[in-house]
């Protein structure tokens, strides 16, 4: 046996965070002295105080759920080498990409997915491609077949010459237009794909189009009924034991991504270690210094790490591998059982009512979950497979069976991916975070206010969903294995849309103190001045040098650390009130898709893609309300035209005016929309309603004083 057969797959690193961890506590310690210095003068102060304690002791909370989540990071080291020498034989892997609009997604876009998932270093025979297209769009579909035969050259180009990002963006070029929408599958076409179904060691990959078929009375429930159609038509095609998933846009940029998911999956002497591995999500072509703040890297590196420590990353909807057998919803081996048993236990019925009445889907699930990897894939003529495939996508096939319930991507969420895998971890599964140094996977991240807000805005809404559904880690903790540090972990992104409340309440009062002569805040001189004023300070410098350590520069600290108010006032917000909506019944969450924009070499006319943009979405109305409050607050306090009496003595300091001067910092995009015409300027019936809400805000601080 060669020696090199017997080293380790994979290296386990903690971080070491000493400095870190000190400064999480003196900020934790610094904001429980605040919450005591309020209580203490709660009495005396009125209801300025009591709200100002009501948002810190909120705030508190979520400093003590963020130090947790980040307390203690993981990630590993994973050496593919070692895994070539060691491997005969390399587990099959079906990979899924999904589309759903043919004009917000370019179909070239994901033509170049697929071309780079094609073209991965790992044996041709054991991949198959999967493309859903929700849009059952022509224009995609022949994209692909386009695609499919450039494949042919272009796969051995890459193998030929070690090409790492595998997707050929300057070869192809295709307008997108108008797409049919009508609802058909397309399954007819699906052979002109499936010719190269058996490959070759220097074949390409079997590429399958799927359009599942959808109707009105039928929820499709976007793109979590898309995965699980995908699940179960490669389960009826090549019924590989693992999955990789990715969004359209989002290609291989490092050719042996497989080969170092495969070094997780296998290099465990404990199973439960890997129930998936999720890559996190790089950008390319990503704007100097995020500008909309949604590059996330703080969020990856600084709490996906964290997870990582913990219970494992959260599922990202992108870039995740996962066992098949884990999406059916087998549990972790125990000690008593072996990994099999229970899951065998389960007679024809019972399998039956889960997975739906295909005999072929069936038989599969029994292989998967009884772990025959050998003869995985169907043995029928294409033509029954094709037709078994058509029978899985009907779009009454889940109807009452558990499809999206206890298995599969699970229903009920915009953010069908972070609950599919908390649904995964309350099994007693755990996750691994894949970072190999080379980016694995590079997707698209939404330019622009608008588009960008309304990505955050999905999140928030999903994640709510998540918190108060079934599902939530709250329930999970204390019915299945959901560790405690780990439901934590997930109440720091749960709480998303919850948290633009005491947000946008604490950043109205120093307006509100400076309009009617109270404060909120020590007056310069007073001893207890320290407590806020350190905490500002070593709070701005202690996030600082976290962008720091992961390479960033304090222009994307700053931008970052102002969208993350923008976010809270307009996205957040807008979140939670699309939930409160859906719990009232008066309308349902909608999952909208996200522009992918091309690389930009057409649009040269576009002076500043940084530039932050509107549009008549009443989103930024409440980032506009808060402008024009604190311009007013300002302009009075500064002038010095408070009406006289108030609260003597206790009138605004500079406190106050500091975090008021500090908020529209950090909304100037805003500030400088309503001097700006166009996309760049905010639209005139938003300033109109924001207007409105600033008198309203006016009216509250006169009835407050007299
Ligand atoms: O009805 C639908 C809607 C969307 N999609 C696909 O879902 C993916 C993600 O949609 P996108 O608009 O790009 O959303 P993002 O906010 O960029 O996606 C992030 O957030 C989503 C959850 O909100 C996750 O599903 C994604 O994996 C994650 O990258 C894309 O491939 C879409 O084609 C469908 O297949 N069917
Ligand atoms: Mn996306």
């Amino acid at each position: 046996m060669d020696a090199t057969n017997t080293l380790p797959l994979h290296e386990r690193f903690e971080h070491k965070r000493t400095l870190h961890k000190a400064l999480d506590l003196l900020i934790l310690l610094l904001l429980l002295s605040l919450l005591f210095y309020r209580l203490a003068f709660l009495r005396l102060r009125g209801p300025v105080w009591s709200i100002a304690f009501l948002c810190e002791s909120w705030f508190t909370f979520i400093w003590l759920i963020t130090v947790n989540t980040k307390w203690s990071p993981v990630t590993y080291k994973t050496f593919p080498d070692r895994l070539k020498n060691r491997l005969e034989e390399f587990p099959p892997v079906d990979m899924f990409v999904t589309t759903a609009d043919a004009s917000l997604e370019p179909p070239i876009v994901t033509v170049n997915t697929v071309l780079s998932l094609l073209a991965v270093d790992y044996p041709a025979e054991k991949l198959a491609c999967y493309v859903s297209d929700d849009g059952c769009s022509s224009l995609t579909f022949f994209a692909l077949v386009e695609g499919a035969k450039f494949a042919k050259l272009w796969v051995p180009f890459c193998k030929k010459y070690n090409v790492q990002v595998r997707a050929p963006f300057a070869h192809l070029a295709m307008e997108p237009d108008s797409s049919n929408k009508d609802y058909l599958n397309d399954w007819k076409a699906m052979k002109v794909i499936l010719e190269n179904r058996r490959g070759s060691s220097d074949g390409i990959p079997s590429l399958i189009y799927v359009a599942r078929e959808k109707r009105p009375k039928y929820p499709h429930h976007y793109k979590a009924g898309a995965m699980n159609v995908l699940a179960r038509v490669s389960a009826v095609m090549t019924n590989a034991p693992f999955m990789l998933n990715v969004d359209c846009d989002m290609f291989v940029n490092n050719a042996e991504v497989i080969l170092h998911a495969m070094c997780l999956f296998l290099g465990f002497d404990d199973e439960v270690q890997s129930g998936y591995v999720q890559c996190p999500q790089h950008f390319y072509g990503a704007l100097m210094d995020d500008p909309f703040g949604n590059q996330l890297v703080i969020m990856q590196q600084c709490l996906g790490y964290g997870f990582g420590g913990i219970q494992g990353p959260m599922y990202g909807g992108t870039g995740c591998f996962h066992q098949r057998k884990i999406i059916y919803g087998t549990p972790p081996p125990t000690n008593k059982q072996s990994n099999t048993t229970n899951m065998n236990a389960l007679n024809g019925k019972e399998l039956q009512r889960k997975f739906g009445y295909s005999s072929e889907m069936l038989e599969s699930v029994s292989r998967t979950i009884s772990g025959e990897t050998e003869k995985n894939a169907s043995c029928g003529g294409l033509l029954e497979v094709v037709e078994a495939a058509i029978r899985v996508a009907d779009c009454s096939y889940e109807s009452n069976t558990s499809w999206g319930e206890e298995m599969g991507w699970i229903y009920g969420s915009t953010t069908e991916d972070v609950l599919t895998g908390l649904r995964i971890q309350s099994m007693g599964w755990k996750s691994v975070y894949l970072t190999p140094d080379r980016s694995a996977f590079l997707g698209n991240a939404p330019q622009g206010g608008p588009a960008s807000l309304k990505q955050l805005k999905r999140w928030a809404t999903g994640v709510l969903e998540i918190l108060l559904g079934k599902d939530s880690p709250l329930i999970a903790v204390a019915t299945k294995r959901l560790m405690i540090r780990q439901c934590l972990a997930y109440l720091v992104i749960l709480v998303w849309a919850l948290r633009s409340v005491p947000e946008v309440l604490y950043s109205l009062l120093p307006p509100y103190c400076i309009l009617t002569n109270s404060s909120f805040l020590p007056k310069v001189g007073e001893a207890s001045m320290i407590i806020p004023v350190s905490l500002f300070v070593i709070y701005n410098i202690y996030t600082l040098a976290e962008y720091f350590t992961c390479g960033l520069s304090a222009h994307a600290w700053w931008n970052n650390m102002r969208m993350q108010r923008i976010t809270s006032a307009n996205a957040w917000l807008f979140g939670l009130l699309s939930v409160a909506l859906k719990l009232m019944g008066l309308s349902d969450t909608v999952f909208e898709i996200t522009r992918k924009d091309q690389s930009s070499s057409e649009d040269e006319t576009d002076e500043d893609p940084g530039r932050f943009t509107f549009d008549d979405s009443s989103m930024f109305v409440p980032g506009t309300a808060l402008v024009i409050v604190h311009g007013m607050g300002l302009i009075v306090g500064l002038l010095g035209l408070q009406r006289p009496g108030g609260d003597r003595g206790n009138g605004p300091g500079l406190g106050e005016f500091v975090c008021s001067f500090w908020v529209l910092l950090s909304f100037l995009p805003f500030v400088k929309g309503f001097f700006r015409r166009g996309k760049y300027g905010i639209p005139w019936p938003t300033i109109g309603k924001a207007a409105a809400l600033g008198s309203l805000f006016l009216i509250l601080c006169g009835w407050r004083r007299s």
